[in-house]
């Protein structure tokens, strides 16, 4: 089966989108098999995982997101802007303010227009969830604030924050890639983590300014993760290190994150379309 394709990023976090809402697109079964290697960056298209565009009963629209291992993300926040992007510009609908089912919610989007085309997005994405069973990870119940976790004989301050998939924080000096590469893998493991977990590498450059580092859950290093860049916002004002508003630098671009007083976190970004194609399934 010949199936159609869009390659679309948020700065640098890449995707294969497919729209189910086409005539004979793909089922939603099919690109979760094949996920593993759509993703593949010699066998497949590459990327950091797949999105898919359907239908929804309860929202303007419903996303799906797997990771190049082949396992599903409740959400996934450079997606969102990407899908964003793709239904307005194709014209799958004509709101600048939708409405998207996920499996970690209904999140809110407001689109940024410049000549007909998408080219920023702000996403509610909700609230932070903050407690240990809602990562989930092991232990006493109540949040996981500056705990203190030993990987490989090294102490680790962490924070952990659900922005309805799983985040671990951390603060080093510098966040460097070596650091990241180096505790990624052993977080993303630790038996703590029934579920796994993404985790972040966050150095703290002023009140509202930090630079970050990403090993994602299923993927390993990326060059961007949006829940991840929300997590680090709410973990580095919870640790007293930032206020509530902040840029933060990813190796692939930046995003402003704002934890509102309504306590709904914000992401605002860019989303950019990089080519179309089509391939065998
Ligand atoms: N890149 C994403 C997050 C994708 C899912 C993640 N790997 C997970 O398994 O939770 C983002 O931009 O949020």
């Amino acid at each position: 089966m010949t199936v159609a394709f869009v390659k679309m990023h948020g700065i640098g976090n890449d995707f294969p989108v497919f729209d189910h809402t086409q005539p004979g697109a793909p089922t939603i079964e099919q690109i979760q098999a094949a996920a593993v290697t759509l993703c593949d960056r010699r066998f497949g298209i590459g990327g950091d995982g797949t999105i898919s565009i359907l239908p929804s009963e309860t929202a303007d629209f419903a996303m799906r997101m797997f990771n190049p291992d082949g396992s599903e993300a409740e959400m996934c926040g450079n997606g969102i802007r990407c899908f964003a992007k793709y239904v307005y510009d194709f014209g799958l609908t004509t709101k600048t303010e939708l409405s998207v089912e996920t499996l970690a919610g209904i999140m809110v989007l407001v689109l940024t227009v410049e000549d007909g085309k998408v080219t920023q997005v702000r996403v509610d994405m909700g609230e932070p969830r903050l407690e240990r069973a809602q990562l989930p990870m092991e232990g006493p119940s109540g949040t996981v604030l500056h705990e203190p976790l030993k990987i490989g004989g090294e102490l680790l301050y962490i924070t952990g924050v659900s922005m309805g998939n799983p985040h671990i924080v951390f603060f080093p000096e510098q966040a460097t890639d070596e650091l990241i590469h180096r505790i990624g893998p052993q977080l993303e493991n630790h038996p703590s983590f029934p579920k796994r977990t993404n985790v972040h590498a966050a150095q703290v450059v002023g009140r509202d300014e930090l630079v970050m580092k990403i090993w994602e859950r299923g993927a390993g290093p990326t060059l961007a993760c949006g829940t991840g860049a929300c997590a680090v916002g709410v973990a580095a004002h919870l640790n007293g290190l930032t206020g509530r508003d902040i840029l933060i630098h990813l190796p692939g671009g930046d995003l402003r994150i704002q934890w509102g007083i309504d306590n709904h976190v914000y992401m605002t970004g860019s989303a950019t379309l990089v080519y179309h194609g089509t391939i065998e399934l």
